[in-house]
């Protein structure tokens, strides 16, 4: 793939940052907007919608709650164990508020305080998440523990019973309560924020859960200067539901991924594996592993194509096969890794022999072949004999082991000899073989 010039890859991050602070921050145009140009006293009071839009809230975070616990007992990511507690309390304790809605006059404490009490569990529960982002994950007894999620389902009930109580206690009528629980919310969710910086927005759920974050935040704000039933608390509701649905999308996408909120990757860094990944596997499905020169396959390839682009231009090629003389008695007499470091050292001696153009490979065992492009038969001879004299002159090493070996060659000419490679691979080996036969440690034809 071709690389963005430097410039230009700079200019496109600065962007996606700005765009990112720039998402993040919209909600506070609209607050500014109402709290600037709408009466406060203006007021939308609907029981019916009020109800059905919490009714909806509820099923929707207890299926991501549901969702996100089915990701962290498959990934056992932290992370994920806090994310589903907020999204499990946050249902447990939100549900009152949309209960309650018909005492919205006779008792509006009772109406009002779960809200807030609600975010500020939600937005604690994603600063702890934020705060074990990187840990290992969690062993599988942790995970599956029941007594830990029925543990946190009764601690979630018996807030719910708590905020209950202090709704109806004397003090409930204090504004500073419902405020103070507000900005407690507010605050989580800044501080969470914050942190979040520290790992930064490439991975794009991290981006997703600050963007999250940063709505939670505002629509505390926003509710903050509102009153109940006015536009502003309206707002502020659409502005909390937009964060847990961006949050509810990226938990959604774990789920359809890697399962662990922590490792779904950006589309760069999975580019960059992929491109890594195949030029691996094109350098495994190419080269002899022990060697590390062409393989049979690869060099057969080559082989037709050098042969088709002679053909085209009508010039010569030679194939050579070469084979180690006595191989056996490396193995036998000195074992089978001396017979690698030799195979290695051969390999690498010839390939150091030969031009760029010539093609060289381990056919398998201890034969290997090279191809000669543009090269007439007695330039080939002159070739292979210079190789087999300084394979002959060269000391082997392994460890402390220092041996000598001979190969033994056999040359195919085209066209002289076949117009296919299978055709010359066979002339050649017969030649290879009459080496062989002659004495070895010979190219045949001799000059
Ligand atoms: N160490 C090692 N040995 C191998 C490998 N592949 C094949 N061999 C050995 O190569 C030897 C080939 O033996 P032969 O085919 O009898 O040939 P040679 O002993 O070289 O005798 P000539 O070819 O007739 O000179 C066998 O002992 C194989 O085990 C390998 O990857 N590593």
């Amino acid at each position: 793939m071709e690389h963005l010039p430097a410039g230009l890859d700079k200019l496109t991050r600065v962007y996606v940052r700005l765009l990112h602070v720039l998402f993040a921050l919209s909600p506070s145009v609209a607050i500014w907007y109402l709290a600037q140009y709408q009466d406060p006293a203006l007021r939308y009071e609907s029981h019916a919608f009020h109800e059905i839009a919490i009714g909806v809230a509820i099923l929707a975070s207890l299926f991501v709650t549901w969702i996100t616990w089915r990701c962290y007992r498959d990934a056992g990511d932290p992370m994920l164990r806090w994310l589903t507690l907020g999204f499990l309390g946050f249902a447990i304790v939100y549900a009152p508020h949309g209960l309650f809605t018909g005492h919205a006059h006779d008792h509006p404490m009772l109406f009002l305080l779960y809200g807030p009490a609600s975010r500020l569990i939600l937005n604690a529960c994603l600063l702890l998440a934020v705060l074990q982002h990187g840990r290992p994950a969690d062993n599988p007894e942790k995970r599956g523990s029941k007594r830990f999620w029925l543990g946190w389902l009764a601690i979630f009930l018996v807030i719910d019973v708590a905020v209950g109580l202090l709704a109806l206690s004397p003090i409930a009528d204090r504004p500073e309560l419902r405020l103070g629980l507000e900005w407690i919310a507010f605050f989580l969710a800044l501080a969470g924020l914050l942190r979040m910086r520290r790992h930064g927005t490439d991975l794009p759920l991290l981006a997703i859960y600050s963007l999250s974050l940063a709505m939670f935040a505002q629509s505390s704000l926003a509710f903050i200067i509102a009153g109940a039933w006015n536009h502003q608390w309206w707002l502020a509701h659409a502005i909390s539901a937009s964060g847990f649905l961006l949050l509810s999308y990226g938990v959604i996408r774990a789920f359809q991924t890697t399962r662990s909120f922590s490792t779904v990757y950006s589309q760069e860094v999975i580019m960059r594996q992929l491109e890594n990944a195949n030029e691996q596997l094109t350098l495994m499905a190419t080269t002899d592993s022990l060697t590390g020169v062409a393989n049979r396959r690869h060099f057969l390839d080559r082989a037709g194509e050098e042969l088709a682009r002679c053909q085209r231009s009508e010039t010569p090629l030679c194939l050579v096969l070469l084979d180690i003389d006595h191989f056996k008695l490396v193995n036998d007499n000195h074992g089978h890794q001396a017979g690698d470091a030799v195979l290695r050292q051969l390999a690498r001696s010839i390939d150091d022999m030969l031009r760029g153009s010539d093609v060289f490979g381990r056919l398998g065992g201890e034969e290997f072949a090279i191809l000669l492009p543009d090269t007439g038969m007695s330039e080939a001879i002159a070739i292979a004999e210079r190789v087999r004299r300084q394979i002959s002159e060269r000391e082997m090493r392994h460890g402390d082991l220092c041996l000598r070996i001979t190969i033994s060659l056999g040359i195919a000419d085209f066209p002289a000899d076949g117009e296919r490679v299978d055709a010359l691979y066979a002339e050649a080996d017969r030649r290879l073989y009459a080496a062989k036969e002659g004495g070895r440690n010979r190219v045949s034809p001799a000059v």
